[in-house]
Parts: structure tokens; C-alpha cells; sequence
């Protein structure tokens, strides 16, 4: 099922493309030749992908040198109960010290990928994991960073408020007896009702004034000079039932011992505040207002859902200012140009409009009205971010960076209220450039596609956008840019002029761009020769390749290779990567019986030889039955040239060459098997293009239906009749074709089977190895294909080019040299 995948992306271009081109003025007429112009693969389909995780994970394990034996049988179970053991995760960590070698192959100075990967990790979905499994933790650190310090405090003001005294507790008895009758009693005082304090005079009260100043030296802090000159100290207490009871006990104990009512021992009343006491009080307060405040805490960092995820700063009550990444002339890390490679005309479009907002005078001046923004257009991976990014680094002027799914948020009416904030703030520092990336996520068409509620929200945002772009008091010295792989379904108000009204397509690279940009990638590697040495070849390996599959290539090659224990990455790493990418893993344990090897073996040698002696069809690059990613048991990959027009005739030989691996089991196995379903689904594709598409049949005429990607289409533009008649027509092409291919394998009977044999012996054959059982191709193309660019590379033809291009983008200094190219003057 290797094409599954491919065909996927493939999709998913051909219908950014098929747009691109309504765009372009239906510049490119063959959008389904984008099938041709991947790295095209015919491969044998295996009916069974039950087993596709775990042949994942063997694979995995098979590439990293775990033991295979490790896995007892099939079951994905066994897999956790072996991850679980001790001895595998000894693997894992055997592995680990790995990684560093793979550091090994990035030269030091170069620590540019690392840094734009931690950029990326800053992405929402990990920083919200994050903040969900350390919630707990937070939780816990802050209940302790609070409450700790509270019950310290608490602890400490008990001790002090309860400080052991020498004071001792007496009952009513003994203080009569011990203290009162002897006239050792100063004073009472009685504290917030409930305590009597006794202080004592350290003499009875006869004695005089000198032993007591005397007595006094050696008294502590507590004694006090009382009234009658005397020093008294607090050394017991005694708790009182109620003060009434206590005054009528006191005066009759006094009125028994025959005190003078003169000489009554003085009370006093005293309320005292008890610390502790007053803070447990206040306890419940403290601790609801803390809560309140670390909600607040939190709130700040977590609910700004959708932001940039934990970077703090945005509370609950600024929910409504949108998570942007502000870039300006201090920032570091900038990108700039030249490290964006190919797509040379976007770069000067873009500057043009960097030049409208600089100099906005000389287009008023005459009468010009500036343009408000740029759409940039483009498959996935083709580097429309990475180019807003090297603008922001270029221009000069603040860069405001947003994605337009950071507008949503699960509270009505925050939407809008973000893009008004958003415009706001960049008013304020204007000239300046917004960059909000996948706008689609808000610019989808009005009132079209959506049952659900949410749909109300991301209108009116959607509405507030087109306001704040060309609505009433807008003033100009903000330009927008949007980056988005489906113009198609955006809102036709968004696309008018005064809003976005340029767009800017951003295609695939072609031959020359993947050879500039895996001169940038290659360029962070150590590799055995120069990087142009490979930048040529690769460039030519992988056509249908986005500088996102580029960068991969890249760097899963320095893997392989570190992987392998090699000091410097060569060619064979970098076609183990892209097997890789195009292909999936290896799945080199994968069990399958000699019959359906032989199967396959005939299928693939049928791909092949059929290609060989079809003048149109693609080289041949090679053919394994190595199986590989989730259900393909094997393939034929060929050097696809990067056409912009097909013939009926090239179409036909493709046609031939993709049934090719089922006429060979036909003509030499004598039995058919499921394995050709892709092909098939290739094929009636092609030619259901071709006929309905392309008007490439008589009988249907020059009429075309194109195919709606998004399946929304429910009545088909023409009648039952015409429906009939294609599909016949489609039929009769299909047959025809297949009858060609028969033919053609009936008459290369032997060599097919010998090939065949060679693959079942050897697993892999290359273009060489063809040769020499098929002889040389009897077609010379006057051109060069990418084949011959693969061998040869293309020295003379790229050099010119790609050094004026780093002449242009190189210099990073002063007004960019594209600008007066870009701009009439
Ligand atoms: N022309 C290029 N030159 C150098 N690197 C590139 C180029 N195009 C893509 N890349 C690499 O691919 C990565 C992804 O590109 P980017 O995110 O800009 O793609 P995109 O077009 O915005 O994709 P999407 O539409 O999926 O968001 C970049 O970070 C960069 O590493
Ligand atoms: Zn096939």
C-alpha cells in the first residue's frame, strides 16, 4: 500500500493544485499528472494489514538491533509485556548514548536544528500535556509554598504565646492558703475573664523597701515596680469559673483572714490578645483569599487554551488578546532569505509588499492605493511558514505571528474580539506585518459546511477580519500575509481586492529548487564528498519531494548512518531514507511464504520489464521485495521527470507499465492474486481522467468534468447517458491497455521470469543489474531525464543559477537586493 500514503499527499497537492492552477489562469493543464511526478511507485498490495502496528514496531526494533527474538509471536500484547521487561529497556537505554553520535554529524557551529525543533516543541498540544501531568504537581509544590509558611508562622506564635514561664497553676485552695494568708499577694489580674494572674511579692508586705529593691536585682524581666514601691512578680495562676464567683470566693477569704477591706488585694481586669488564637481565627479568610489567588495563578497560565500554551502572562481577563509571537528588529534567532531556498519569485512578491509599506508616500502620491495583504498559496511542507518567518527577518518591521486556529477559543465572542486586539496592537507599532498561518481554520467559506455550534463563532471572527482588513476607519501600515493549503474553501470576501489581494503560490520545488534546498540541509551534515556533489543527485531522486520531505531526507539519513556506527553520511544513508520516506520501514522479518514472495518477486519483475520497453513509461530506478511500510510487500520505484504536459501516448505506456505486475502473474504464474488492487485503482483513476477529464476520447468529446476533491459534489454535472458512456468508454481503454501489456509480457516471457529470479535471490535490483539482463533501454530521450541528472548530476546547468541566487540572497546587510528588482522604480 505504498501508494495509499503517497497517493494521500499526492491528494492532498493535486487539489491544492488543481486550485492553484484555476488561479493561475489554468497555467498547468494536467493536474493529475502530479501521479507521475512523485516518486512513482508500482507496488504489490497485500490484502492483510492486521499486523501493520506490530510490523511497525519489528521494524523498528529489527532497524535499532533489538533481538528479534524478543518477540515470542504476533501479538501486539507481547509487545508490552517485552517493552515492560527489564532486559529490553536496557535496549532502550543501550540506545541512548546513540543520539550523540548522531550529534556527531551536525558540524558544532551548526546547532540551528536542535534550536528550531525546541521552537516547534513549543507547540500548544505538548506544553498542555505538560501542564496537565505536572498539574498535580504544581499543586502540591504550591499548597507547600503557601501553607508551609502559615503553619510556621502559627507554630512559632503558639510557642512564643504559651513560652514555658515559670508560672505554675494553683487551685483557689492553695493560692488562700500559700499566698494569700501569708500577705505574699500584690495584685490580681484577671485575664479576658477566665485567668487569674497572681504576682507575688517576694516579701510579705511588712518588710521594707531596701531588701526589696534588693530582691529585685535578681529578678528577671517580668517583675514590675508596683504601686506601693514594691517589686511583684507573675509566678501563678489560677483559672476562675466566672468573675462574679471569684470576687465573692476572693472577698471572703479575705473577710476570714481578717484583711483590712483596706488592704484588699488589688484586681485588675485585663483582656488579652492571644496571637494564635486571633490567627486561627483569621485562618479560614487567609486560606479562602490564598486559593483564590493561586486560581488566579493558574487561570493566568492555564486558561489561555489555544495560546502558546503555558507561556504565562495571559489571565482570565485577558482572554481576549491573541497569543501572538511578536517578532522585531532585537529579536534573535532571526531567519532570513537565504535560508529559504527556490520559490525566488514569492520572495520578490513579498518584498514588493515590505516596499509598499515602507515607502507608502511615492504610491499615494500617485494615487496608488496600497495593497492590505498576500495569501500565500501552497501544498503542505512547501515552506510558506519558514518564508513569513525569513520576511519577519528581512523586513525590518514588526512581525506579528499568528495561527488562525489561536482565534478559537471555547468562550463566544473571544474570536473577534482577538482579531480586533490583534490589529490593534499592530496599528500601534506599524508599519508593521501580520503573519496569521493556516488562516483556513477561519477563513472557511460562510454559512457552508458546519453543523456544529461553533460555527457562529468562527463567522464572526471570520466577519471581524474582513472588518478590520478594509472596513470603516481602518488606517493603512499594517500588511497581512496568510499562509493556508486550501484557497478553495476560504470565504470569497476574504479574496477580494482590498483584502487579500494577491496570492502568492508556493509550488513544489522543482529539480533546481530540492537541489537548493538540500544544499541548505546537507550543509548541516557531515558527509564523504561536497554537499553539491549530493544536492544534485537527491534533487533528482526525489521529485514530488516539499522542502519539508527535504529537510527529512536530511536528517533521517544522518540517523541511519549513526545508527550504523558510521563517522560520515554517504549515499547509501540517503537512500535508505528516502526507501524510507516514500516507502515506510523496512520490514525485513515480516514472515511470508515462498508462494507469495514468488508472487510478488513476478509481479515487481513485471512492473519492471514491461517499463523498460515502453518508450513513455519512467526509468526504472529499482525494484525490491523488501516489504516495507504498512501493507506493501514490495515495489518498483522509477526516476519520474518533472513534465507539465503528458500525451496520450506517455499516458497509455504509464497506463501499461502500472498493469504490467498483473499480466505478469497472469501470463507466468497462470494465477492472479490480490496484490495488483492498487495498480488497478491507479489505473482506473488515470483513465477516468483522461476520459472525462482531459477529453482525450472520441466518444465523450471534448468535454470536462473535474472531480470536486472535497466530495461535496452530489449531482454529477451530466446526464445518465454521458455517465454510461464514460464508463464504458473508460472500460474499453482499460481493456485495451491491459491486452497491450499481455502482449508485451507474453513476448518477454524470459526475461521477466529472470528477473523475477534475480529479485527472489537478490531482494533489490538496481538499474545496473537490469541492464544486464535486459540490455540497454532501447529509448534515448534527446532530453536529459532526471535519471541521467541522478547519474551524471548536472554541473554546468545548476552552478550558473544557483550561485546568482546566492549572490541575491546572501547579503544581509542594507535594503534587500531583491527590492529593486522587485519594485518599478
Ligand atoms: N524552501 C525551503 N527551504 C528550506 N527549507 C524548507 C523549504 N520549504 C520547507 N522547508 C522545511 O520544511 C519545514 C516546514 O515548512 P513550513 O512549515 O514552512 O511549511 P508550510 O508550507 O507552512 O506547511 P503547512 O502548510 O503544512 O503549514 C520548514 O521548517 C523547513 O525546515
Ligand atoms: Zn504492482
Amino acid at each position: 500500500m505504498i501508494f495509499s500514503t503517497i497517493s494521500r499527499s499526492l491528494s492532498r497537492s493535486s487539489r491544492s493544485r488543481n486550485v492553484i492552477n484555476e488561479v493561475n489562469r489554468g497555467k498547468a493543464l494536467l493536474t493529475n499528472c502530479d501521479l507521475f511526478r512523485t516518486p512513482y511507485v508500482n507496488n504489490f498490495n497485500s490484502i492483510d494489514q492486521s499486523d501493520g502496528k506490530l510490523g511497525f514496531l519489528r521494524g523498528y526494533f529489527a532497524a535499532i538491533g533489538v533481538n528479534k527474538g524478543s518477540f515470542s509471536n504476533n501479538r501486539l500484547s507481547d509487545f508490552n509485556c517485552t517493552v515492560a521487561n527489564p532486559g529490553l529497556r536496557r535496549y532502550f537505554s543501550n540506545e541512548a548514548p546513540k543520539k550523540k553520535k548522531y550529534e556527531n554529524f551536525y558540524p558544532k557551529e551548526k546547532k540551528e536544528i536542535p534550536k528550531e525543533k525546541e521552537q516547534k516543541a513549543e507547540s500548544k498540544e505538548e506544553a498542555n500535556t505538560n501542564d496537565h501531568r505536572n498539574f498535580r504537581e504544581t499543586f502540591m509544590k504550591n499548597l507547600q509554598n503557601i501553607f508551609a509558611p502559615i503553619l510556621v508562622i502559627g507554630f512559632i506564635l503558639s510557642a512564643i504565646s504559651s513560652t514555658p514561664h515559670e508560672e505554675k497553676q494553683i487551685n483557689f485552695q492553695e493560692f488562700k492558703n500559700k499566698l494569700l494568708e501569708p500577705g505574699l499577694v500584690d495584685h490580681i489580674v484577671v485575664s479576658n475573664k477566665s485567668v487569674a494572674k497572681v504576682y507575688v511579692r517576694s516579701s510579705p508586705q511588712n518588710q521594707t523597701s531596701h531588701d526589696a529593691a534588693e530582691i529585685s536585682d535578681i529578678e528577671g524581666p517580668i517583675s514590675r515596680t508596683t504601686s506601693r514601691g514594691n517589686t511583684s512578680q507573675y509566678q501563678y495562676y489560677f483559672n476562675i469559673g466566672s468573675v462574679d464567683s471569684f470576687e465573692e470566693k476572693l472577698e471572703e477569704a479575705q473577710e476570714a483572714l481578717g484583711i483590712d477591706s483596706h488592704d484588699y488585694v488589688p484586681v485588675t481586669y485585663v483582656s488579652e490578645m492571644v496571637w494564635f488564637q486571633e490567627l486561627m481565627r483569621f485562618a479560614p479568610t487567609i486560606l479562602l483569599l490564598g486559593s483564590l489567588f493561586y486560581m488566579g495563578r493558574r487561570m493566568q497560565g492555564g486558561l489561555g487554551v489555544g495560546g502558546t500554551g503555558g507561556k504565562g502572562g495571559r489571565g482570565i481577563f485577558n482572554i481576549g488578546k491573541a497569543p501572538v509571537t511578536k517578532v522585531d528588529k532585537n529579536s534573535k534567532n532571526k531567519i532570513y532569505f537565504k535560508d529559504v531556498a527556490g520559490c525566488d519569485e514569492a520572495k520578490q512578491e513579498i518584498m514588493e509588499f515590505v516596499h509598499f509599506l515602507k515607502n507608502p508616500k511615492k504610491y499615494e502620491e500617485l494615487g496608488a492605493k496600497i495593497p492590505k495583504g498576500a495569501l500565500l498559496v501552497g501544498p503542505p511542507g512547501t515552506g510558506k511558514t519558514l518564508l513569513a518567518k525569513a520576511t519577519a527577518g528581512e523586513s525590518g518591521v514588526p512581525f506579528l505571528s499568528i495561527s488562525g486556529s489561536d482565534f478559537l477559543e471555547m468562550f463566544v465572542g473571544v474570536g473577534p474580539s482577538r482579531v480586533r486586539n490583534l490589529f490593534q496592537e499592530a496599528r500601534q507599532c506599524s508599519p508593521s506585518i501580520i503573519f496569521i498561518d493556516e488562516i483556513d481554520a477561519i477563513g472557511r467559506a460562510r454559512g457552508r459546511g458546519g453543523f456544529s455550534g461553533s460555527n457562529d463563532e468562527r463567522e464572526s471572527t471570520l466577519n471581524q477580519l474582513l472588518v478590520e482588513m478594509d472596513g470603516f476607519g481602518t488606517t493603512s501600515g499594517v500588511v497581512v500575509l496568510a499562509g493556508t493549503n486550501r484557497p478553495d474553501i476560504l470565504d470569497n470576501a476574504l479574496l477580494r481586492p482590498g483584502r487579500f489581494d494577491r496570492q502568492i503560490s508556493i509550488d513544489k520545488p522543482d529539480i533546481k529548487g530540492r537541489d537548493q534546498i538540500f544544499r541548505i540541509y546537507l550543509k548541516k551534515i557531515k558527509l564523504d564528498h561536497e554537499p553539491s556533489y549530493y544536492s544534485q543527485r537527491l534533487a533528482a531522486l526525489t521529485p514530488g519531494f516539499a522542502g519539508a520531505d527535504i529537510a527529512n531526507v536530511c536528517n533521517e539519513a544522518a540517523l541511519i548512518a549513526a545508527r550504523g556506527e558510521e563517522t560520515q553520511v554517504k549515499m547509501e544513508h540517503f537512500d535508505a531514507a528516502i526507501d524510507r520516506i516514500i516507502g515506510g520501514l523496512e520490514k525485513k522479518n515480516k514472515v511470508i511464504s515462498k508462494l507469495e514472495r514468488r508472487t510478488v518477486a513476478y509481479h515487481e519483475s513485471g512492473h519492471a520489464v514491461a517499463g523498460w520497453f515502453l518508450e513513455h513509461a519512467e526509468p526504472l530506478l529499482k525494484v525490491t521485495i523488501v516489504p516495507r511500510g504498512t501493507a506493501a510487500l514490495g515495489f518498483a520505484q522509477y526516476v519520474p521527470n518533472e513534465n507539465l504536459l503528458m500525451t496520450k501516448e506517455q499516458l497509455l505506456d504509464m497506463t501499461c507499465m502500472t498493469l504490467g505486475g498483473r499480466a505478469a502473474e497472469q501470463v507466468l504464474l497462470g494465477k492472479i492474486s490480490t496484490g495488483a488492487q492498487n495498480d488497478l485503482e491507479k489505473v482506473t483513476k488515470i483513465t477516468y481522467a483522461q476520459v472525462a477529464v482531459y477529453g482525450f476520447s472520441e466518444k465523450v468529446g471534448l468535454l470536462s468534468y473535474p472531480q470536486r476533491e472535497d466530495g461535496l459534489e452530489m449531482s454529477k454535472p451530466y446526464s445518465s447517458k454521458t455517465a454510461n458512456l464514460i464508463d464504458t468508454e473508460v472500460r474499453e481503454w482499460v481493456t485495451k491497455a491491459y491486452k497491450r501489456t499481455l502482449q508485451l509480457i507474453e513476448e518477454r516471457k524470459e526475461q521477466v521470469a529472470q528477473i523475477a529470479e534475480l529479485l527472489l535471490k537478490k531482494e533489490t535490483l538496481h538499474q545496473d543489474d537490469l541492464v544486464q539482463v535486459l540490455g540497454e533501454r532501447p529509448f534515448k530521450s534527446d532530453e536529459m531525464t532526471n535519471y541521467d541528472r541522478y547519474k551524471q548530476g548536472f554541473q554546468e546547468e545548476v552552478e550558473k543559477s544557483a550561485d546568482s541566487v546566492e549572490e541575491m540572497t546572501t547579503e544581509d546587510d542594507g535594503p534587500s537586493p531583491l527590492v529593486p528588482e522587485a519594485v518599478p522604480m
